[in-house]
């Protein structure tokens, strides 16, 4: 494969090896990495050496020879000078804890996680952070409009990387960047991360509306007014209000409300047909954040003092029994309000 960048046989680690790891380790094998993808599971990494596939999560798909998969954490590791993390946000920590004896020191460190830690609330490169025993402004977050099943097939794909140190999102975009997979940097690390956390909520809901049997103008709705609530708390909690009018925002909402390719999308819609959340998450058998995340959503609204009644509304119907129908009508019968106002306040902008 002909790419943005010719890196040689350098040697990446990508923890874990569901869809996303493997989408983007294949991403990095195509670059010139050689690859290691590290699973807890040993049938899946002997079907990775052996057959070179990754049938439970990205079916169909014929994995480069470069790309290898290993259950020791020690192994993968092994002169990685990319060590990329990307496993649900409820793992991260327990991975990262079990990565931090073999991670080399002058590593660059990625993740492509998108939700924050459930009991804590801490965003992913907090989490990390932490757990490696490196500075937060060290690290990177890769995130966009970009389904693992598109990229697996090289399909035209635009991402952005932040970090507070641009040298490093350099050094990441250097990494991931090539004819198919486009990477843009971003210094607002807060702004990219939740972002693609928050938009999975919203995506939760678009599938409900779709399977209530609303239409666009619900849909339009919902991406424009989740928007707002994406900004209203990036902006609460440190993040700049113009990188939600990037891929990390408003990019990453349009990809996850409009596709059916989305487990979030697809949790929604089977919810709008009445099948009970714990029958949704075991038929999906991939993680669906946007669950955890209303949760965590909650808390932060709390914590911060915005406003976010789509996430409110979701909260009731996955964790309260609410009647998706009953929900649209509570956000329907909302107070009136005036739009250039709360859209000023939404994005930072103070009107004279
Ligand atoms: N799939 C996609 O298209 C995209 C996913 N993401 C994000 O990437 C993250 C990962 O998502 P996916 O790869 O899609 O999930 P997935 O459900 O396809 O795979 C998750 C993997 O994590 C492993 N795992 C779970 N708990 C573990 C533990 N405690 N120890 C070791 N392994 C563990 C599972 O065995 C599985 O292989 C999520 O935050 C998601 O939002 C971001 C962009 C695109
Ligand atoms: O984040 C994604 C695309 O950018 C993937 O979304 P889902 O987790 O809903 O499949």
């Amino acid at each position: 494969m002909k790419t943005g960048n010719e890196v040689g046989q350098r040697k990446a680690a990508v923890l874990v090896a569901g869809s996303w790891g493997t989408a983007l380790a294949m991403v990095l094998s195509d670059n010139g990495y050689q690859v290691t993808l590290w699973t807890r599971n040993e049938s899946q990494a002997e079907e990775i050496n052996t057959l070179h596939k990754n049938g439970k999560y990205l079916q169909d798909c014929l994995l480069p020879d470069s790309l290898s998969a290993s259950n020791s954490m020690a192994q993968a590791l092994e002169g990685a000078e990319l060590v990329l993390f990307a496993s649900t946000s409820s793992a991260m920590r327990e991975i990262a804890k079990q990565a931090a004896p073999y991670v080399s020191s002058d590593a660059l460190i990625v993740h492509a996680t998108k939700g924050f830690e459930g009991d804590t609330l801490k965003r992913m490169t907090t989490v990390l952070s932490e757990e490696l025993g490196r500075p937060e402004e060290t690290l990177v977050v890769l995130s966009g409009p970009s389904h693992a099943e598109e990229v697996a097939k090289r399909m035209p794909t635009t991402v952005v990387v932040a970090s507070a140190d641009q040298a490093r999102a350099e050094q990441a975009q250097d990494s991931f960047i090539n004819n198919y997979f486009r990477v843009y940097t971003n210094p607002d690390l807060i702004g990219v991360e939740v972002g693609g956390a928050i938009k999975n909520i919203i995506a939760l809901g678009a599938g409900m509306s779709d399977g209530l049997g609303f239409g666009a103008n619900a849909k339009a709705a919902l991406l424009t007014r989740g928007l707002a609530e994406i900004s209203r708390l990036g902006t609460a909690m440190g993040a700049n209000a113009l990188t939600f009018a990037g891929l990390a925002g408003v990019g990453d909402l349009v990809v996850t409300c409009t596709s059916n390719l989305s487990r979030n999308w697809r949790a929604g819609h089977k919810l709008a047909q009445g099948i009970p959340l714990d029958e949704v998450l075991e038929q999906m058998g991939m993680v669906v954040e946007g669950v955890k995340t209303t949760k965590a959503a909650r808390y932060l609204s709390e914590k911060y003092n915005v406003e976010m009644p789509i996430a409110d509304q979701l909260y009731s119907v996955l964790f309260e029994g609410c009647e998706p129908n009953t929900a649209v009508n509570r956000l329907m019968g909302r107070g009136r309000t005036h739009e250039s106002e709360q859209v000023a306040q939404d994005w930072g902008l103070h009107q004279s």
